[in-house]
C-alpha cells in the first residue's frame, strides 16, 4: 500500500491493464506503450486483448459506418474497468470527445506518410495502366483515381499481413498502407514508394497514437501517462483533426491533413478530394504559437473555413454517401 504525502492511504494500483485490440498491428503498438508506462511507473503494465465490431465484421469499413468501430470496443472496456488505459491509433478515433474519458497522453508521432507496396518493386509512376490496388480508405482511392486514373482501385479489409499477402501471391498488383503501421510490425521492406506528404496528405492524426483513460483515472495512471506525452505531436494532430470536425458537420468527402511545427510557427494544410479524385481543395495556413491561447484550433479554424467557402461541402455528389 502506497501513502501520500501526509501519510494517509491512497488506494492505488499495482498493476497497470492496458486494453488492446488483439490484432498484430495492435499489439505492437501496445506493446511499446506498455513498455514505456512500465518505464515510468516502476509498475509491471499487463496487456487485456479487446475484440471489437470492427475486428468481427468483414464489411467493409465505409459500409460499417466508418470512424469508431474499433474504438467503441476499447472504450467500453475502460468504462467497465477491464482495463486502466487504452491505446488507440489515432486517425481511427472519432473527434468527438467521449463522454467520461479523456486522451491522456499522445506520444511521439512515427511517419505519417503513406507507403506504396507494389510487386516487382513497382511505384504509382511504372505500375501499367490497368493495375490493381487495393485500399479500404476513400482518402487513399480518390488520391489514386486523381494520380492515375487508369489503375483500378479494388476495395479491401483485412489487418497489413493479409493487404501485403494479396501482392504477394498476386491477387493484386499493389497495396496501399500507412508507413507507421508497416514500420511497427517490422514490414518496411515491403514498401516500393513512400508518398510525399505535401502531394499525398494522409489521414488527420495517422502515425499517432492515442492513450485513453477515464476522466479521473488513479493518479499513478495518470502521472504514467503524461510522461509519455509529446507535446509538439499534440499541438500537430489536434490542428488537423480540428479541421476533421470542422468539416465533418457539412462535408461528407475524402480529406488529407498535414500540420507541422517550425520555428515557432504551426503550418496546416488539408485538402479535400472528391470521391472519384476529379476535384480536390487545398488550404493552408501558419500561425505563430505565442500570437494564441489555442493556436492548433486556431489555425484549423482557418483552414476549414478557407475549405467550406471554397466550395468543399459539394464535392460529394447528393445522395452519394449511404
Ligand atoms: N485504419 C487502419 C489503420 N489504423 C492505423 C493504422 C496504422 C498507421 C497509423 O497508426 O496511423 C492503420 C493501417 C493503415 O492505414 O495502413
Amino acid at each position: 500500500m502506497q501513502t501520500d504525502r501526509r501519510g494517509a492511504a491512497a488506494v492505488t494500483v499495482e498493476l497497470i491493464r492496458l486494453g488492446t485490440r488483439a490484432s498484430a498491428l495492435a499489439m505492437a503498438q501496445s506493446q511499446t506503450v506498455a513498455d514505456s508506462l512500465a518505464k515510468a511507473s516502476g509498475l509491471p503494465v499487463e496487456l487485456v486483448p479487446i475484440t471489437t465490431e470492427g475486428d468481427r465484421s468483414k464489411q467493409s469499413l465505409s459500409t460499417l459506418g466508418g470512424t469508431g468501430v474499433f474504438a467503441i470496443g476499447l472504450r467500453e472496456a475502460l468504462r467497465d474497468g477491464r482495463c486502466d488505459v487504452v491505446v488507440h491509433s489515432l486517425k481511427d478515433l472519432p473527434t468527438a470527445p467521449a463522454e467520461g474519458l479523456m486522451i491522456a497522453g499522445i506520444p511521439k508521432r512515427a511517419d505519417a506518410r503513406d507507403a506504396v507496396c507494389a510487386r516487382d518493386g513497382m511505384t504509382l509512376d511504372t505500375l501499367p495502366p490497368g493495375a490493381t490496388v487495393g485500399t479500404g480508405s476513400p482518402r487513399r482511392a480518390a488520391q489514386l483515381r486523381r494520380r492515375r486514373p487508369d489503375l483500378e482501385v479494388v476495395d479491401i479489409r483485412g489487418n497489413v499481413d493479409t493487404r501485403l499477402g494479396k501482392v504477394a501471391s498476386g491477387d493484386l498488383d499493389a497495396v496501399m498502407l500507412a508507413a507507421a503501421g508497416l514500420a511497427r510490425l517490422g514490414r518496411l521492406e515491403a514498401v516500393t514508394e513512400f508518398c510525399t506528404l505535401d502531394g499525398w496528405p494522409t489521414a488527420p492524426g495517422q502515425g499517432a497514437l492515442a492513450i485513453e483513460t477515464v476522466a479521473k483515472p488513479d493518479r499513478v495512471v495518470r502521472s504514467a501517462v503524461a510522461s509519455i506525452e509529446h507535446r509538439p505531436t499534440r499541438l500537430t494532430v489536434t490542428a488537423e483533426r480540428e479541421v476533421l470536425r470542422i468539416l465533418e458537420a457539412g462535408c461528407a468527402a475524402p480529406i488529407g491533413a498535414h500540420a507541422l511545427l517550425d520555428d515557432g510557427l504551426i503550418f496546416l494544410s488539408a485538402r479535400v478530394y472528391s470521391p472519384d479524385g476529379t476535384e480536390h481543395i487545398t488550404s493552408a495556413h501558419a500561425l505563430y504559437l505565442d500570437d494564441d491561447p489555442r493556436p492548433a484550433e486556431t489555425v484549423a479554424a482557418h483552414v476549414a473555413r478557407e475549405l467550406l467557402s471554397l466550395g468543399a461541402g459539394e464535392l460529394v455528389p447528393a445522395g452519394s454517401i449511404s
